[in-house]
């Protein structure tokens, strides 16, 4: 059984078509990088896997949890939303049993794989250092480890390393590898190509809330016939572009005009 097996997922928001009939299958201890430019249904499509938002129609199930069932799917998953929850007023050690507790971990246990989690990512923080004074970098790894904190089957990561340095970036998108090769499945969104075309084992592309390419990255990178030195950016703008002149499924541009985003997160 596929650890994400969505089928005709479809999100609808007045006239805007933000996923249209998505379907798309991600084997266990894999990474699936989600690419897509702004707009193209990224963030909608996480949350109709986690369970945040109901689908207009189409059917998914992560970690053997159908995404309508909240109270079986909350154990199986762990997300990383853009713009992580966190607590300015906590210490990074209070954010974690804080989690743990709504997880149903004690705080002695949250506390010690908080310490496990936090040296393995290199975040060097003490007992009463408080979160409102870390940088973005320090931030990004405490809302990783509050993310994986309970050892979720399935992992969903939305750009976890933007804005990071190049050797934090490395140090997450490493952890991020060994996650999906000690079985956990990881979905993971970003704008950032090379993390993708290093931890990704199939990556997936979303224009206009269709998925318009699906692959390896070597197999995008070949299919894009971007010729000797060819990359994941190549294929991506092949894919992405509604210039008739620079793609290949130009006449499929479609007509889902991107309207503007209600300020709502009570979309279910
Ligand atoms: N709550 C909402 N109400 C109305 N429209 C919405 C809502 N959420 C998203 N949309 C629309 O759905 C489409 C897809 O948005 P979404 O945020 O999923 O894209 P994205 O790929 O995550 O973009 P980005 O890379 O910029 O984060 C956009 O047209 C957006 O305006």
């Amino acid at each position: 059984m596929p650890a994400i097996d969505a089928s005709d997922l479809t999100k609808r928001y007045g006239d805007t078509l933000a996923v249209d009939g998505l379907s798309l299958s991600v084997p266990e201890g894999t990474v699936y990088g989600f690419l897509g430019s702004n707009g193209a249904g990224k963030t909608t499509t996480m949350r109709m896997l986690t369970g945040l938002s109901k689908p207009t129609a189409g059917t998914a199930a992560v970690g053997g949890a159908v995404v309508t069932d909240r109270a079986a799917l909350r154990p199986r998953i762990g997300y990383m939303p853009e713009e992580p929850p966190l607590y300015d007023q906590a210490t990074a050690f209070e954010q974690l049993e804080y989690v743990g507790g709504l997880r149903g971990i004690d705080a002695e246990t949250a506390r010690a794989r908080g310490e496990e989690l936090f040296e393995a990512l290199g975040l060097d923080v003490g007992p009463a250092d408080r979160i409102d004074d870390f940088s973005k970098g320090m931030r990004q790894k405490v809302a990783y480890a509050q993310t994986v904190l309970h050892d979720p089957a399935v992992v969903f990561l939305d750009e976890p390393t933007s804005g990071l340095d190049p050797r934090a970036a490395r140090t997450l998108r490493d952890r991020i590898r060994r996650l999906a090769d000690e079985g956990t499945t990881v979905f993971l969104s970003t704008h950032i190509l090379p993390v993708v075309e290093e931890a990704a084992d199939a990556v997936g592309i979303l224009y206009e809330g269709s998925l318009v390419a699906e692959g390896s990255p070597d197999e995008l990178v070949a299919r894009a016939e971007a010729g000797e030195g060819g990359t994941l950016e190549d294929a991506f703008l092949d894919v992405t572009s509604s210039d008739p002149t620079q793609s290949g499924r130009s006449d499929e541009a479609t007509e889902n005009g991107n309207g503007p985003r209600e300020e709502s997160t009570l979309d279910v």
